[in-house]
């Protein structure tokens, strides 16, 4: 059993994340060629009547609501109506437009031509099983208001299953923000390409679940729009072939990497523990834990094949320094902050000054965004990678506004810091300092517990030390959330503790399908 659903994105598609003017360009190249917005049209209305026929058959879903927009989004719908009648769906029509596109009006014109019902009152759509949405999709220029809006948030209220073409109606198809009202969403069908809308966390209640439809737009088109700027794309399974890393027969456990983890306190004792179990599993050849004193017998007695440092504390029992004689020249990946407490500031700063790949979370970022630290960073030579949650993330970069644009803020803040930046949220974005910009978009809201973050700074100091660091972050990401996957599937969403998150890491892998 794939741990990632195996239906809802064609993986061989190209995994690019386009705003509308981009996917305006790429459709208006398509059309200057000469493929008929018509016939493009018509093709997008076949694929969808396919796929909504395997969602909803007919004898659980016999009658169908179609809302009916007045532009192509509402073309869409109008072809994917007549093909389900055509195919013995009962089918009925909203429509409560006094004018639309010709193109709409001429498939909403056939579709009265054959019988099909249609009313301005979407009352008349009480009785039907399902409702399709093609109101609006990404020619949405202003929020939903008056009787289009009243009836979209009837249509709510009735919650009924809802499957809606390209963008849910009344979404920003660029900020994912809901103008004025929009429709709940069982499943978008999402055409072509996915719209950076879908994929910020604040659209997720609307959309449902996300599937992409391959409308054939050539690779072509989609690289002479992209080409000139780093992309924006979707985490793929492609991930996967990297992981569990190959070994050669004659390694030994000094050529496997060797990760420090630094962390832990009196007041946090149990992240740093999370973080060593998860780095364990990546197989790194030495790990190395620096924790207070009074932590040591807590790390070895369930992590006995970690090296776990003893370090100086503080009266209230967090790391007071790192010992002397530490040469974090040993080191090829360095993940630090875990339950750390801002106590100590100049831990942080010997980690910032040396030469190691370093991944700062939790307190360590808090610590970072006091003083001039973080104005530093941009002269760090070594790589570096901040991962913070949405409130640390506000904390350091208080003027970019993240809310409404959690992917462009994170891509801000790597262009400033000269680090990459894993901004965690339920679909994490991560941005290097060059502008590319990735998202996963398949994670589990089971991963919305206290320790999860920890988990995955485990992981990525264990892959740090055995893989370059983007791809090592990349790879880390999509693990860490198909483990949540799994353990979800396994032990309902309510179930996956940060404990139980490390032992899902392993069947993780081993469930993912090799190609
Ligand atoms: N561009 C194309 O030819 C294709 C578009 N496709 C579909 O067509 C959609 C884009 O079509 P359009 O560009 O026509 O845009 P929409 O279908 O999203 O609708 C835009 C129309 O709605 C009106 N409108 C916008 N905001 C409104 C509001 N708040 N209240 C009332 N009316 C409002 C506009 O005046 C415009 O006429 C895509 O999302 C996709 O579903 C696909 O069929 C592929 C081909
Ligand atoms: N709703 C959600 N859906 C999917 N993943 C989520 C969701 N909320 C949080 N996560 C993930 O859970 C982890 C939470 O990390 P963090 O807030 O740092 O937790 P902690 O610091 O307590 O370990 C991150 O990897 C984040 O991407
Ligand atoms: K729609």
């Amino acid at each position: 059993m794939p741990v990632y659903p195996s239906d809802p994105y064609p993986y061989d598609l190209p995994p690019y994340i386009v705003t509308t003017e981009e996917m305006r360009q790429i459709e208006g190249r398509v059309f200057r060629a000469g493929m008929p917005i018509a016939a493009l049209m018509e093709k997008v209305g076949q694929l969808l009547s396919q796929r909504i026929q395997e969602l909803w058959p007919q004898n659980r879903y016999p009658q169908l609501g179609v809302l009916v927009g007045p532009g192509h989004n509402g073309g869409d719908a109008l072809v994917v109506a007549r093909e389900l009648m055509l195919r013995g769906y009962g089918v009925i029509l909203w429509h409560p437009f006094r004018r639309a596109k010709p193109l709409t009006a001429d498939h909403l014109r056939y579709a009265q031509s054959l019988g099909i019902p249609v009313s301005p009152d979407i009352n008349d759509l009480g009785h039907c099983q399902g409702i399709i949405d093609g109101l609006f999709g990404f020619g949405l220029e202003r929020p939903l208001t008056g009787e289009v809006l009243e009836s979209v948030s009837q249509l709510n209220r009735w919650q009924k299953a809802v499957i809606s073409i390209d963008i849910p109606s009344g979404l920003d198809s660029d900020r994912g923000t809901v103008l004025g009202g929009a429709i709940k969403a069982d499943h978008t069908l999402c055409l072509g390409l996915r719209k950076l809308g879908l994929m910020q966390d604040h659209a997720l209640d609307v959309i449902g679940k996300l599937e992409l439809i391959d409308i054939g737009l050539p690779a072509k088109d989609i690289t002479a729009i992209l080409g000139d700027r780093p992309p924006v794309q979707c985490l793929t399974p492609a991930l996967w072939q990297t992981l569990p890393l190959r070994r050669s027969p004659s390694t030994h456990k000094y050529r496997q990497g060797h990760s420090l983890l630094v962390g832990g306190s009196a007041t946090y004792g149990g992240s740093i523990l999370l973080a060593a179990l998860a780095a364990r599993e990546t197989g790194v050849g030495m790990l190395s834990v620096a924790v207070p004193h009074h932590l040591k017998p807590l790390i070895l007695g369930q992590v006995p094949d970690a090296l776990v440092i003893g370090c100086p504390e503080t009266k209230n029992g967090a790391i007071a320094q790192l010992p002397g004689d530490l040469d974090l020249g040993r080191f090829q990946g360095i993940g630090c902050g875990p339950g750390l407490t801002t106590e100590t500031p100049a831990v942080v700063d010997q980690l910032l000054d040396s030469s190691c790949p370093l991944a700062l979370d939790a307190d360590g970022l808090n610590l970072l965004a006091q003083g001039d630290r973080l104005s530093q960073l941009v002269h760090r030579k070594a790589p570096t990678l901040l991962t913070p949650h949405g409130g640390e993330f506000s904390r350091l970069f208080p003027s970019l506004i993240q809310g409404a644009n959690r992917p462009l803020a994170a891509r801000q803040a790597a262009q400033e810091t000269g680090a990459m930046i894993l901004l965690k949220g339920a679909r994490t974005a991560i941005a290097n300092p060059t502008g590319q910009i990735w998202i996963n978009p398949e994670s589990t809201p089971a991963l919305a517990r206290g320790g999860s973050g920890d988990v995955l700074t485990g992981l990525l100091a264990g892959l740090w030390s055995q893989m370059e660091p983007l791809s090592a972050t990349l790879a880390a990401t999509w693990w860490h959330s198909q483990a949540g996957c799994l353990a979800a599937q396994e032990n309902t969403v309510l179930g996956v503790n940060a404990w139980r998150l490390t032992n899902y890491l392993i069947p993780a892998l081993r469930s993912h399908p090799i190609d």
